[in-house]
């Protein structure tokens, strides 16, 4: 009995080793499932990045955040690219984080790690030379919700729906949507939503300022066509010039950002994996 209880002790000891040597690329890596794919037309300068996960409203794996980066670390070198369009496949922007991923990485070191991946790799889109556009279609939720204010603009779909719904999970957002949530709609705005963990349809998210602009897709595919049409009519000028506005942006933008995300790091690694998240994640709750 004794020696079996060693040995499964000694086991847990050696994961654990594993997994605390891995990187947060490696460690992200294991949990597979859908892709994010990158096309860059380079005629007219502009990139679509496909969030891929269409049998689960496109949630994200850890898999899918890995690929994610590697995106925006290619996006990052365009150096003629003006624009990059953010979209899911069938129908959905994303749904959040995916709840497989979520229910394997319970505790607050593991969900860190996550946290710290996913707000360095978002915080890099945002800052990107490039104007992006979030396509918020279908269901937007969650962590899929904090993707979309990582774009300059979020573009809605008329019957679309997007929450903010880590409270409602038993967390706080963990991928810096919170911090970037109060410098789009304020103070008094991010508090409703967060805390309520509401799903708003398009005509208050664009009175909030959260949506920009509200459009009436065909279908789930003429999504991504009439908003590039959209963004061709603002970035006419030269790729350099255009790359040069947004740096102007950027620049008059909180300098803090770095500050602000430890913050909201810290804040989500205390509720994560607590009895609160266990039981939301393990409910199949449906936000409607
Ligand atoms: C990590 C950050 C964290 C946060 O800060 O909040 C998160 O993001 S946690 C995830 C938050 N999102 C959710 O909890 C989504 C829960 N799902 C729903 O609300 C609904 O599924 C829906 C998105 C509103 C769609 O409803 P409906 O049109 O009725 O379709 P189904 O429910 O039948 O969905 C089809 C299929 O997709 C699965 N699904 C949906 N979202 C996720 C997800 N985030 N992770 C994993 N799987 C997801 C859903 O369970 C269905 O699967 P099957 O039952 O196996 O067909």
């Amino acid at each position: 009995m004794l020696p079996a209880l060693l040995r499964s002790f000694g086991h847990g000891i050696r994961q654990l080793r594993k997994c605390s040597t891995l990187s947060n690329r490696d460690f992200l890596a294991q949990f597979k499932g859908g892709s994010v794919d990158l096309n860059k037309d380079v005629d007219s300068g502009i990139a679509t990045v496909t969030i891929n996960n269409p049998d689960r409203h496109n949630a994200m794996t850890g898999e899918m955040m890995v690929q994610l980066e590697d995106v925006v670390t290619d996006l990052e070198c365009w150096a003629k690219g003006k624009a990059v369009v953010l979209h899911g496949a069938g129908g959905s922007l994303c749904s959040g984080g995916d709840l497989k991923t979520v229910l394997a990485i319970m505790d607050p070191v593991k969900g860190g790690r996550m946290s710290a991946h996913m707000q360095k790799t978002l915080n890099r889109l945002y800052c990107l030379p490039l104007l992006s556009v979030a396509i918020v279609q279908g269901h937007t939720l969650g962590g899929g919700a904090e993707l979309s204010t990582a774009c300059d603009f979020r573009v809605m779909d008329r019957n679309a729906k997007i929450g903010f719904v880590a409270s409602r999970m038993g967390v706080t957002p963990g991928w810096g949507g919170g911090m970037r949530l109060v410098q789009l709609v304020g103070r008094n705005g991010a508090m409703d939503l967060l805390v309520s963990g509401r799903v708003l349809g398009a005509e208050e998210s664009l009175k909030l300022n959260l949506a920009c602009e509200v459009m009436d897709f065909k279908d789930a595919e003429s999504g991504v066509e009439d908003t590039v049409a959209w963004l061709k009519e603002r970035v006419r000028g030269d790729p350099a010039v255009v790359q040069a506005a947004k740096k102007v942006v950027l620049n008059g933008m909180y300098m803090h950002n770095e500050v602000l995300l430890q913050g909201e790091r810290d804040i989500f690694t205390s509720v994560w994996g607590g009895p609160a998240h266990q039981a939301a994640a393990s409910s199949k709750i449906k936000h409607k």
